[in-house]
């Protein structure tokens, strides 16, 4: 048993988290370069709470220039044991309307050219994504968001697109046709980054327009998307004190904890020191350097 380090990640409408308690904003230095904000960390109902805006307060960076590798670094660096994430996105489904939240368990990645491993020549490491999200957080947080007042979807695949550009028509009907239910620009290589740094992870999503694929409707534009931005922001904060209030005082071990005992497959006299230095945070558990 030990205790919880919730690592929020904010997305579009979510740039501070005024609920923490003696909160201070601490710049966070990554092997991986500057993460895309300083970390806001504080407490919430006893537990520690490190808050991250995803694009930086202001919304400076766009999804495909996320330094994503030193976002998960400095959560990690600081102690996280747990992610939360938390992101804006478009619905493929009638019946997921905007202002609703889903708690997502599956996503596709059509995500291209960004930097997707922590690990790579000197240091290899096949992490399983079968189950991508965390069942522990997902419904501790689908509790939080109905009682924060939000009508709540269990599960859902979340197609994570390039952008910035939002989709065609035509790509928004093939990822109907997939299966998928939701589209968004960050969580990949988020939810896989995580892993790797055998951090649990789950994604709340905020449903704020149907992107394009309906028939006859306009296409969405971001202008609709923060008008319904700000109102799910205020039930996201809600839901992040109903969450904090609703995790029990001690952390119980997850098998994602120790998910490189499995994964790390260079024998330890071929591991190059620049990687493993580089990796100290990630993997300091399991390769003892
Ligand atoms: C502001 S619309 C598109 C933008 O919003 C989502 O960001 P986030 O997941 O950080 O809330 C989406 O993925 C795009 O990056
Ligand atoms: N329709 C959409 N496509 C991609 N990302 C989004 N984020 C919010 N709405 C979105």
């Amino acid at each position: 048993m030990s205790e919880w380090t919730i690592g929020i990640i904010g997305g579009s409408g979510l740039y501070e988290l005024d609920a923490l308690e003696d909160a201070q904003w601490i710049a966070v230095d990554t092997p991986w370069g500057p993460p895309s904000d300083e970390l806001l960390v504080g407490r919430l109902h006893g537990h520690k709470f490190v808050f991250l805006p995803r694009h930086g307060r202001g919304h400076r960076i766009p999804p495909g220039d996320l330094n994503v590798r030193a976002n998960l670094d400095a959560l990690k660096r600081a102690g996280c044991t747990d992610i939360v994430a938390i992101s804006a996105i478009g619905s493929l489904r009638e019946e997921l309307p905007p202002g609703r939240f889903v708690v997502v368990d599956q996503f596709i990645d059509r995500t291209v050219g960004r930097a997707s491993s922590f690990f790579g020549p000197g240091l290899v490491a096949h992490v399983s994504m079968a189950d991508p999200v965390c069942p522990r957080l997902a419904e501790t947080l689908a509790g939080a968001a109905e009682a924060a007042g939000a009508a709540v979807t269990r599960g859902g695949t979340y197609l994570a697109m390039e952008g910035p550009q939002f989709s065609s028509r035509a790509e928004s009907e093939l990822y109907r046709q997939w299966g998928c239910d939701v589209i968004g620009m960050t969580a990949m290589p988020e939810a896989k980054l995580a892993r790797e740094a055998e951090l649990p992870y789950a994604l709340v999503g905020m449903v704020t327009d149907y992107d394009c694929w309906r028939v006859g409707d306009k296409p969405v534009e971001v202008a609709e998307i923060i008008a319904q931005l700000m109102a799910n922001a205020v039930t996201a904060r809600a839901m992040v004190e109903l969450f904090a209030k609703a995790l029990p005082a001690d952390r119980e071990a997850s098998p994602i904890d120790t998910v490189l005992d499995q994964a790390l497959i260079t024998a330890p006299d071929a591991r190059d020191p620049e990687m493993l230095a580089k990796l100290d945070a990630v993997c300091r558990r399991v390769t003892g350097r």
